[in-house]
């Protein structure tokens, strides 16, 4: 595939009186990943929200393969046209183990009706990709933290989104963990998939982000390269260099 996989068409956003996405107009590629980056209250965590269906918009439109309005759409049809997030809190079946909460997947857990099982090799080889076969067996709920960030990673591969969305991935992982996630989310880039991160630890978001959004009051104030990012002074000014 290539082009677009998500396209935000003059997006408007209020919660009551106060506009929290401004006609915000975005794009992003399959094959690529992209940093969303912002100031708190940026509205980061509300385009990811409208995008799976959580929250709707005022006005404006949200366009998967530019034919599906994820504005309009309802959540478990967004989610069935390959659409999956990863929310900063994993979430895993505790009870059960490892390789069962990846065979369930994230589908089975979000949305039920959704047929979302994997056999057991190909629940292998997602654990395999994030270095997890060794605690395979294990209960889920004696991982550690970062582990647990990863077997979620699993468990949301598992469907083989085109949009994949990752809250805050490495917040609250050590320097080694984190170094281990952006090593994993680069290695997830796919020409058939677009991926999008929002994250605060710009270290990371460097080291895995092909382009970067910065979106301030619900507005995109820059978009282009992480060091670009860095070098620009309204960025400077309103984010990095407070
Ligand atoms: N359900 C809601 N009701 C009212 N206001 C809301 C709601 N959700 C978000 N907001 C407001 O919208 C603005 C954007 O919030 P959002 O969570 O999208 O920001 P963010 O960029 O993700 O911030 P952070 O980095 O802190 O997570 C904030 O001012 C927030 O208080």
């Amino acid at each position: 595939m290539s082009g677009a996989a998500l396209l935000v068409d003059d997006l408007t956003v209020e919660f009551g009186r106060f506009r929290a996405i401004d006609h915000l107009s975005l794009a992003i590629d399959y094959g690529e990943i992209r940093g969303m980056i912002g100031p708190n209250g940026a509205g980061k965590t509300t385009v990811l929200d409208v995008v799976s269906g959580l929250t709707r918009p005022k006005s404006g439109q949200v366009l998967l393969d530019g034919t599906l309005d994820l504005a309009t759409a309802g959540e478990s049809a967004i989610a069935r046209a390959g659409v999956r997030r990863k929310f900063q809190k994993p979430s895993v079946f505790e009870e059960l183990t490892v390789i069962e909460n990846v065979e369930i997947g994230a589908a089975g857990m979000l949305f039920p009706s959704l047929k979302a099982d994997v056999t057991a090799a190909r629940a292998r080889e997602y654990l395999e990709l994030v270095g997890l076969t060794g605690d395979m067996h294990r209960r889920a709920g004696e991982l550690a933290h970062g582990q647990k960030q990863w077997l979620e990673i699993a468990m949301v591969l598992a469907s083989e989104p085109k949009v994949l969305m990752l809250d805050e991935p490495v917040a609250g992982l050590s320097d080694e963990e984190t170094e281990k996630t952006a090593e994993l989310v680069r290695s997830l880039r796919h020409p058939d998939r677009a991926i999008v991160v929002v994250e605060h630890d710009m270290g990371f978001v460097e080291t895995i982000a092909d382009r970067v959004t910065v979106l301030h009051e619900g507005r995109t104030l820059f978009e282009g390269s992480m060091a670009d990012a860095r070098a620009d002074q309204r960025v400077i000014d309103v984010y990095l260099g407070r």
